[in-house]
């Protein structure tokens, strides 16, 4: 499948702004007006430059994202949280009246923004994952925002995997599951590591143990009809010694730990979102 971009700035190309930009660089991809990109140091801008990117850093060309969002189309804002109401208002006026504004910053609301631009503005929540072309990202209109707009915001980002379009009054709680996930996962795997090494396994068999698991049974359950609490059940035999681990697994309530961690995470965001 091949997919048609208009013109796109990415402000703050750094972890998850150079994550999408890996994904508009792929051959299947075709971004008509070219791709702008900015971050702060010249170290930063130079790993991002590519064939078909202009890269700028603040450091040496202090304009840097007033030229990079002219003329574009799409403006990605991938700068810290913190961040976004000062870098918006100072590109506020070189926008093009057309430009949709697209942060990807945890917790700023579109209001927020809508009250610092008069531009079209959307949410997203990508995760790490779209450098390997697997992100899930949730995606979320600002009240300016039409379908046309939103099917644009879609398309940049299925670019770096699948997109779930979601109510903004949802994507913080969003957020929590799956742009904070891979953290979550990481440290599983991490933990999970330590337990085979502590039994007798190298580090590096440790997690082929562990990160094979992960992979295959992830790939068991796209490949079935079954829900994971099925798959769990074909593993646990009667009376055998996995009904004793997923005993112990229980006692430690993961659910509630689960809980906790992601509305840790939610409080954090409404804590962004105030400033
Ligand atoms: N990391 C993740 O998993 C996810 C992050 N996000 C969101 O993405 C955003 C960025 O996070 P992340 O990518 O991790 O952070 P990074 O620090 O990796 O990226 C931020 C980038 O912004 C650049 N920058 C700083 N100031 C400016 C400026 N004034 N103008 C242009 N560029 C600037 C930095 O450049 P330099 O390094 O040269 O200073 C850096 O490359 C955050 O808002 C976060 O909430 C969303 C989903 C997941
Ligand atoms: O930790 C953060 O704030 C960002 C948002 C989700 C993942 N990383």
């Amino acid at each position: 499948m091949t997919t048609s971009l208009p013109s796109i700035a990415i402000v703050g190309a750094g972890s998850m702004g150079g994550a999408i930009l890996q994904g508009l660089l792929d051959p299947s991809v075709t971004v008509t007006g070219g791709i702008r990109v900015t971050n702060r140091t010249a170290a930063k801008a130079a790993a991002v430059r590519s064939e078909g990117v202009e890269s700028f850093a603040l450091e040496n060309t202090p304009d840097a994202n007033a030229r990079a969002v002219k003329g574009a189309k799409v403006v990605m804002l991938g700068v810290k949280p913190h961040m976004i109401p000062d870098t918006l208002a100072e590109l506020a006026p070189f926008l093009e009246a057309d430009a949709i504004v697209v942060s990807v910053a945890a917790g700023v609301t579109t209001a927020r923004m809508e009250a610092i631009v008069d531009n079209v503005v959307l949410r997203a929540m990508p995760n790490t994952p779209a450098i390997v072309g697997k992100a899930v990202t949730g995606l979320s209109a600002g009240s300016r925002a039409t379908d046309e707009d939103l099917a644009i915001g879609r398309a940049v980002f299925e670019t770096v995997g699948t997109v779930v379009e979601t109510p903004e009054s949802q994507i913080d709680a969003l957020s929590t599951i799956s742009g904070s996930g891979p953290a979550y996962v990481f440290l599983i795997l991490e933990e999970f590591s330590r337990t085979a090494v502590d039994m007798g396994f190298t580090p590096e068999q440790a997690l082929t143990l562990v990160a094979g698991t992960f992979e295959g049974s992830l790939a068991l359950l796209a490949a079935s009809d079954s829900s994971p609490e099925e798959l769990r059940k074909k593993v646990t035999s009667p009376k055998g010694t996995t009904e004793r681990a997923v005993e112990q697994l229980q006692a430690a309530d993961l659910k509630s730990i689960f809980d906790k961690a992601t509305a840790a995470a939610l409080v954090r965001a409404k804590e962004l979102a105030a400033g």
